[in-house]
């Protein structure tokens, strides 16, 4: 496995170049473009890795995963009241479906939808953005994980345009809380700073029936993690989640700090990491390498 990462990450190092680091938060703009990393996680706990795999990165959109599942563990069923579970076919940023559906969002993996996640946390934990530090810190095992404050900061200098979805929600009854306090704990769950092998450890539980083997926690029951996992499926990359689904053909998640996660159920989870981004907002050279590890191992599971 070693030797087949090494060998994917070489057959890609060449689209470094021609994508471009997010720069709309200007913190993520100051990440080098030329770092590649891609991590595997058996669920027997063996570790495989290449490149940059160790190189802590601004998890960004990955952390809405982690925010849907606090919020199934502590809230259940009921936040489907408040947003679907539909892809939205629009840019993770977009407001104009949102003003159409009046205010509920289509589902919990663009900004809208994290929002509303964020607000119903917010409802839950006294102080949202450490309990979510301290739930990634038990996922990955790593007691390391921290909130770069530099791009929390930044993020929430720059929020004009979460900061109209969520007082547009609000203006339609489906917010409750402070809004620029929920978007703090937002900014700060994206703003988490993980590597690789953080990550596939920490998405290992949704390969693996909702159990995490490491902390020996049952995170989520067998059926909430297949729901999650279809989610994931249908929009883990925004409006590109068809593509993902075609080239790569696995539930996966994708964040505008470069990184992808992806699990294959029953087998192991896998995370890839390229600050270079596509049209649409997710790591070019990650979807590649993604496709070519999903093609040579048979993972897609269409
Ligand atoms: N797609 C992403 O990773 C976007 C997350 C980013 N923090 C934002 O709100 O714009």
């Amino acid at each position: 496995m070693h030797a087949l990462l090494s060998e994917i990450l070489d057959e890609v190092r060449p689209l470094i170049g021609q994508g471009k680091v997010a720069d709309y938060i200007p913190a993520l703009g100051e990440v080098p473009a030329a770092q590649l990393g891609i991590a595997v996680y058996g669920l027997d706990g063996e570790v495989f890795s290449a490149g940059d795999a160790q190189t802590p990165f601004s998890v960004q959109s990955i952390s809405k995963v982690f925010s849907l599942v606090q919020a199934i563990e502590h809230s259940g069923e009921s936040i489907w009241q408040r947003l679907g579970h539909e892809p939205s076919g629009q840019p993770f940023n977009s407001l104009v479906q949102l003003e159409f559906e009046r205010g509920r969002p289509r589902n919990p993996f663009i900004n809208a939808g994290a929002l509303v996640i964020c607000d119903i946390n917010q409802s839950r934990f006294a102080a949202p953005a450490l309990s979510m530090r301290d739930f990634v810190r038990r996922l990955s095992g790593n007691r390391e994980v921290a909130v770069d404050l530099h791009v929390a900061e930044s993020e929430y200098r720059h929020r004009a345009r979460n900061a109209a979805m969520a007082y547009l929600m609000q203006a339609f009854g489906n917010f409750h809380n402070d809004v620029e306090a929920v978007l703090r704990s937002y900014f700060s769950h994206c703003a988490l700073r993980m590597s690789c092998v953080d990550l596939a450890r920490a998405f290992s539980f949704l390969a693996n029936d909702g159990f995490c083997t490491h902390s020996g926690a049952q995170i989520l029951s067998e059926r909430q993690t297949q729901q999650v996992n279809s989610i994931m499926a249908t929009s883990g990359l925004y409006d590109e989640a068809g593509n993902f689904a075609y080239r790569v053909g696995l539930p996966g998640k994708s964040g505008v700090g470069g990184g992808i996660v992806a699990v294959v159920p029953g087998r192991f989870s896998v995370c890839v990491w390229s600050p270079e981004l596509n049209a649409a907002g997710n790591s070019l050279a990650g979807m590649a390498a993604l496709e070519l590890l999903s093609q040579r191992i048979g993972a897609s599971v269409f």
